[in-house]
């Protein structure tokens, strides 16, 4: 895939959060390109001439139907050969909050049955959040060691991120789904408390199963996660970053260096 990898950051009527991808792209080593997705559908330009795909964050469609439900259906019924070959080519893909709902609710994550049965490929949603309003604060992460996600690889001490989002809680269909997930190591990375424990509210902003803030598919290519890595990208984003000491980067970049290298790798 050459050096610098080609990113498209999607774009879609509601999409804000592009260009906070496009620089976290261009931080981690990767050549960010904002598409329209009706260039895409029109035929315009092609996924497959990129080594990665960025679905953002933000409000597509205006939320209508529930966040991210339109933006699914483009996906799957104007896109979806095209995104089925990307993924099973191997090649990374992150869903960002609105992205991750849109991913889940294409079926795209997680991206197979995890209870048997057949008749919806959606066993998993993200639904309001519990606390009944717009959660916009940072919160803690940690990244699940026996995931198969290969952002989070390597990634041991925690992360802070912002979260901002009504539609946030995710919930699986039941609990054999929610072991399903878990056993098959699709549950990338959790919300935990200040001191590493179980969260309670407001450190799981949104109510989330399990604390689950993002999930991958069987072959950890893909990546959505409720959370803004994109907005805790350079330093200087962290609230306290004036009252500690100064990191190198911001804990975000992280996610997007991995799936750079392992584009780079393919
Ligand atoms: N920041 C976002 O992407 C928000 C996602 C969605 N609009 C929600 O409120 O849940």
């Amino acid at each position: 895939m050459g050096k610098t990898p080609r990113v498209l950051i999607l774009r879609a009527a509601g999409i804000n959060r592009n260009s906070d991808a496009a620089l976290a792209i261009e931080l981690a080593g990767g050549r960010p390109e904002m598409v329209h997705i009706n260039r895409l559908i029109a035929g315009e330009r092609r996924l497959m001439d990129y080594a990665m795909l960025v679905v953002p964050g933000g409000f597509s469609y205006g939320d209508h139907l529930g966040a991210g439900k339109l933006l699914a259906i483009d996906l799957i019924h104007c896109l979806g050969d095209q995104i089925t070959r990307f993924v099973a080519d191997g090649r990374p893909v992150i869903g960002i909050c609105n992205g991750f709902q849109a991913l889940v609710k294409a079926g795209i994550l997680p991206g197979i049955q995890l209870d048997g049965s057949s008749d919806t490929p959606q066993s998993v949603t993200l639904t309001d959040n519990a606390s009944g309003r717009f959660e916009c604060r940072w919160v803690r992460l940690a990244a699940d060691p026996t995931s198969v996600c290969v952002f989070t690889r390597g990634i041991e001490r925690p992360l802070e991120v912002p979260v901002a989002h009504g539609e946030g809680r995710f919930v699986a269909r039941n609990d054999a789904t929610l072991a399903a997930l878990r056993a098959a190591g699709l549950v990338a990375l959790r919300y935990i408390a200040a001191n590493g424990g179980p969260p309670s509210y407001p450190e799981n902003p949104n109510g989330s199963e399990d604390h689950i803030a993002g999930i991958c598919n069987p072959g950890g290519n893909v990546l959505g996660l409720m959370p803004h890595p994109e907005n805790a990208a350079l330093p200087h984003q962290h609230p306290r970053w004036t009252r500690e000491p100064l990191r190198n980067e911001g804990d975000g970049l992280a996610l997007f260096r991995n799936a750079i290298r392992y584009a780079q790798g393919m």
